[in-house]
């Protein structure tokens, strides 16, 4: 028996939070640095390249091999040439190493047991994120699944999370959002709605500094973090 939910509905970031994807990140990008007759990324380099989406992750992984992709209109050719391949590339091979978090499924699967409504939003491409959670055996927890290029705007702006809401039903002063980085932080507060983040995800700050209202260490410690966080909001000011 967890603690149970005072929220309607949770919203999930996917890597870093959920899954950890970098192995697959790696190989996918490392595929494309071959094709491009490059040298490799090594997978502790990918982490810091995460978490804005994939063409953010591309542009970050050609710099770290002395590659950088010129900026502006002289660079957005190669810079769409390599996402797409990217992308192609990853989605034909997403769980090789890929796998959620300890703790993950059983959380899930209990706040879904006590009728709370959940949701993904995540900066990675709406292909390889819906594989990545059909391979995974976890599409059926969520009701809404809002990956990057569904919208224009990405995560830290509010809009793909106002989105995932939306499809879910759940109105944004009855949900949380559960992250790992201070876009997902960001995303969050632009949005009134209350965040929570995990340490040991890709954040490129140190996570107790992202400005998160709860910060927790493994998935499993998120329900007690639901309940710490609404008994928080519920004190009055
Ligand atoms: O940057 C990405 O591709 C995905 O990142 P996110 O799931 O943490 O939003
Ligand atoms: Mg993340």
């Amino acid at each position: 028996m967890i603690t149970p939910c005072p929220f309607d509905g949770v919203v999930f970031d996917l890597d870093g939070t959920l899954i950890d994807s970098v192995p697959d990140l790696a190989l996918a990008l490392n595929a494309m640095l071959d094709e491009e007759g490059l040298p490799h990324v090594r997978p502790e380099q990918v982490p810091a390249f995460v978490g804005q989406g994939a063409r953010v992750l591309v542009t970050k992984a050609m710099a770290a091999v002395g590659r950088p992709i010129p900026e502006g209109a002289a660079g957005a050719a190669t810079l769409e040439r390599l996402h797409d391949r990217f992308v192609a590339l990853y989605e034909a091979e997403p769980v090789r190493g890929t796998r959620p978090y300890d703790g993950a499924v059983a959380v899930l699967d209990a706040l879904r047991a006590q009728g709370v409504t959940l949701g993904v939003c995540t900066n990675k491409p709406q292909g390889p994120t819906l594989g990545v959670l059909e391979a995974l055996g976890l599409s059926g927890h969520f009701s809404a699944v809002v990956g990057g290029g569904v919208i224009p705007e990405r995560k830290p702006d509010p809009a793909p999370l106002l989105l995932t809401l939306e499809r879910m039903g759940v109105a944004p002063d009855r949900a949380v959002m559960v992250g790992d980085t201070p876009y997902d932080v960001g995303a969050a507060r632009a949005a009134g709605v209350p965040v929570i983040l995990v340490d040991y995800g890709y954040s490129p700050v140190p996570p107790a500094e992202a400005g998160a209202d709860v910060l927790v260490s493994s998935f499993a410690e998120v329900p007690a973090a639901l309940a710490r966080l609404a008994a928080t909001r519920a004190k009055p000011a």
